[in-house]
C-alpha cells in the first residue's frame, strides 16, 4: 500500500504484534510502556518523508502542552497570633502571607456555636463542632452511600455554618485563577462556591479515591482549604495522566491554612488521619465570565506563538502534507462533564490548559474543527446499534475493520468513537458543512492521524464508579479534538499554496500511484490479514480487562 495508514500514535502494542508490525516499521523505536511492564510501545519513529517530518513535530508539540498542563496547585497562609508573636518565626512572618484566626459559627441556623481555629481539640466549643457533623456520604454507581470503608468523614451542610475565612481575600483564588484557568481567553475566569466543611478525625478519617462529582457543566474544579487544626497522616494525593502531586498538611497544621486546588478529572484522595482533626471547607470551582476586563487593556493570547500552531501552518504550507486531507486528533488532556449527545453544547467553553490550546490554534487556522466525545461508557452503545441498522453499507473501506466491523486504526486497536464519528456522519449527511462545528460534528473523509495517545482508559477508573456524591444526570467524559485538514488543492484555493506547488504535487503523486500500484495490492492483502489478528488479540485483552 503506497498510502501506509497515517495513524502515528496510538495504543500500547504487546509483543506479539510488534513482529509483524516492525516488517512495515522498522524504523520505529520501541520501549517499555511503564516500567516492569511487559507492553511495549513505538516512542520514536525516524521521520522518511516529509508528511512524517510534520506529523512528528506536531505530535511533539502536543506532548509538550499536555506535559506542561497544571492540574493542581496549593500552599500555605500562617495564622498569625498578635497575641504570642513568638508562635511564628519572624523572619518566615515577613514572607509568608498570614491571616487572623477562623471563625466557625456552626448549629441548625448556622449561628448556635462559635468556634476560633485554632482551639485546643478537647475544649467544649471543639466537641461541639464534632457532635454537629453528621457521617459525610459519596456517590457510587449513581447513589448517595454511607461506607466508613471508603470515606470516613464528618460533614456539615453549607447551610448550616458560615466562616469568617475567605479565599478570595487571603490570595488563594488569584492563585488558583492564574493557575489553572491560562488566561488566554481573557474573558473568562473562575469562581468558588463553598461546598461543605468536613472534619477527618483520627484514628481512621480517610477518603479513597475518587473524582469530585460534577455539579454543573461549567465546573473545572474543586478547591480545599485545611483550617488551623492539629492533625497526623491525612495526606491529599492528586493524581492527573499518570502524574501525582501530594499535598502532606500534617507538620504545619496546627498554625496555618493550607490548600489544594485541582482540576475536576483529577482522581485524589484523603489518606488517613492517624491523630488530631483535619478540618476543612471544600468549594467547588465553576468557570464564570470575566467581569473585571478594562477598556484599552490588552488581552487575550497570541495564538500564532503557540508551537503548534506554528508548525500546523507549516505544515498547510507544504503541499506534501496530507495530500488527500484527512482529520487530525488530539486526544484532550482533561475530561469534562457532559450530559448524553450535549458535549458540543458545553465545550469549548470549558475547556482548560493544553486542551483550550489546542482548539484555539484549531479556530485561529480556520479549520474545521469539532470536539467528540471518546469515552466507551457513553457512546459504545449508540455506535453498536448504528452498527446493526447501517454500517456495512456506508463503509466504504476507508477504515480497516475486523471481523465484527468494529473500526480499528493502522496498529490494529479498536477505537470506539471513529465508530461514532462514522454515525455521526451518516446523521448529518445533509446538513450544511460550515455548521459542522456548531452541530458537534465533521464530515468524514477516511484519513484519521492521531498526534497523541487517549490516556483516560487506563487512569482514574476508580472516577467512573466512585464521586463525592452520587452522580446526577452528569458525567465525565474523554474527548478528542478533530481539525480537518484541507486537501491541497483546497489548501492551493485558500490560498495556503500556490498553483504550481499545487502542480508538482499532483504530478508526483500520480507517477507514485503508477509505479507502486501491483506492490500496493499485495501490501493491502498482508495489511487484512494482520488486522484481522490484531483485532482478535485487542478483543481477546478486552475480554479479559473486562472480565468475560
Ligand atoms: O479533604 C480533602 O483534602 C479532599 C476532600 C475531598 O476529596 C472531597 O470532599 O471530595
Ligand atoms: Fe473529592
Amino acid at each position: 500500500m503506497a498510502d501506509r495508514p497515517m495513524v502515528i500514535i496510538t495504543a500500547p502494542l504487546s509483543n506479539q504484534a510488534l513482529d509483524q508490525y516492525a516488517s512495515y516499521y522498522p524504523e520505529v523505536v520501541y520501549a517499555p510502556q511503564e516500567p516492569g511492564s511487559d507492553m511495549l510501545r513505538p516512542v520514536r519513529r525516524v521521520a522518511t518523508t516529509p508528511q512524517e517530518a510534520h506529523i512528528d513535530n506536531l505530535a511533539s508539540a502536543v506532548s509538550a502542552e499536555h506535559s506542561r498542563a497544571t492540574f493542581a496547585c496549593g500552599g500555605i497562609i500562617k495564622i498569625a497570633r498578635p497575641t504570642s508573636p513568638d508562635s511564628t518565626p519572624r523572619g518566615e512572618s515577613e514572607v509568608l502571607p498570614s491571616t487572623h484566626p477562623v471563625t466557625l459559627r456552626f448549629g441548625p441556623d448556622g449561628s448556635g456555636n462559635v468556634l476560633s481555629l485554632p482551639a485546643d481539640a478537647n475544649s467544649d466549643a471543639f466537641w461541639k463542632l464534632l457532635k454537629a457533623c453528621t457521617p459525610a456520604s459519596f456517590g457510587r454507581d449513581g447513589q448517595n452511600v454511607l461506607d466508613e470503608n471508603y470515606r470516613k468523614a464528618g460533614k456539615l451542610d453549607v447551610a448550616a455554618f458560615c466562616s469568617d475565612f475567605c479565599p478570595y481575600t487571603t490570595g488563594i483564588f488569584n492563585i488558583v485563577n492564574q493557575l489553572l484557568v491560562p488566561s488566554l481567553n481573557a474573558d473568562r475566569s473562575v469562581k468558588a462556591e463553598l461546598y461543605k466543611l468536613n472534619v477527618y478525625s483520627g484514628p481512621g478519617g480517610m477518603f479513597k479515591p475518587h473524582l469530585d462529582t460534577p455539579r454543573g457543566s461549567t465546573q473545572v474544579g474543586s478547591l480545599v482549604d485545611s483550617l488551623p487544626s492539629e492533625f497526623e497522616g491525612g495526606s491529599l494525593s492528586v493524581r492527573h495522566r499518570g502524574h501525582q502531586t501530594v499535598f502532606d498538611w500534617a507538620a504545619n497544621s496546627a498554625n496555618s491554612i493550607q490548600w489544594a486546588a485541582f482540576y475536576s478529572d483529577c482522581e485524589h484522595e484523603v489518606h488517613e488521619v492517624t491523630s488530631g482533626n483535619r478540618v476543612t471547607l471544600t468549594y467547588n470551582l465553576f468557570l464564570v465570565p470575566r467581569t473585571d476586563l478594562q477598556a484599552g487593556r490588552p488581552h487575550g493570547l497570541n495564538v500564532s506563538a503557540f508551537p503548534l500552531a506554528q508548525l500546523l501552518k507549516q505544515a498547510l504550507h507544504d503541499p506534501r502534507f496530507m495530500t488527500s486531507g484527512g482529520e487530525l486528533g488530539i486526544y484532550l488532556a482533561h475530561r469534562y462533564p457532559h450530559t448524553h449527545n450535549e458535549l458540543s453544547k458545553l465545550l469549548p467553553s470549558c475547556l482548560k490548559g493544553a486542551d483550550m490550546a489546542a482548539y484555539e490554534v484549531a479556530r485561529s487556522l480556520k479549520l474545521a474543527h469539532t470536539l467528540i466525545t471518546t469515552s466507551e461508557d457513553s457512546m459504545t452503545a449508540f455506535a453498536d446499534e448504528y452498527y446493526e441498522e447501517s454500517y456495512e453499507e456506508d463503509n466504504e473501506g476507508n477504515l480497516p475493520l475486523d471481523e465484527e466491523g468494529e473500526v480499528l486504526d493502522a496498529y490494529g486497536t479498536y477505537h470506539p468513537h471513529l465508530m461514532t464519528f462514522e454515525a455521526n456522519h451518516e446523521i448529518i449527511e445533509d446538513c450544511d458543512r460550515s455548521k459542522d462545528v456548531d452541530m458537534g460534528c465533521v464530515m468524514y473523509s477516511g484519513r484519521f492521524m492521531w498526534l497523541n495517545e487517549s490516556t483516560h482508559t487506563e487512569l482514574s477508573r476508580a472516577g467512573l464508579r466512585y464521586g463525592n456524591e452520587a452522580a446526577l444526570s452528569l458525567t465525565y467524559t474523554s474527548a478528542a479534538l478533530l481539525m480537518r485538514i484541507p486537501t491541497t488543492s483546497e489548501r492551493a484555493t485558500a490560498g495556503w499554496l500556490s498553483e504550481d506547488e499545487l502542480l508538482e504535487v499532483t504530478a508526483e503523486v500520480a507517477d507514485r500511484r503508477g509505479a507502486n500500484l501491483e506492490r500496493q495490492q499485495q501490501e493491502a492483502e498482508d495489511w487484512e490479514e494482520y488486522w484481522a489478528k490484531r483485532a482478535r488479540a485487542h478483543r481477546q485483552q478486552r475480554r479479559m480487562r473486562e472480565g468475560w
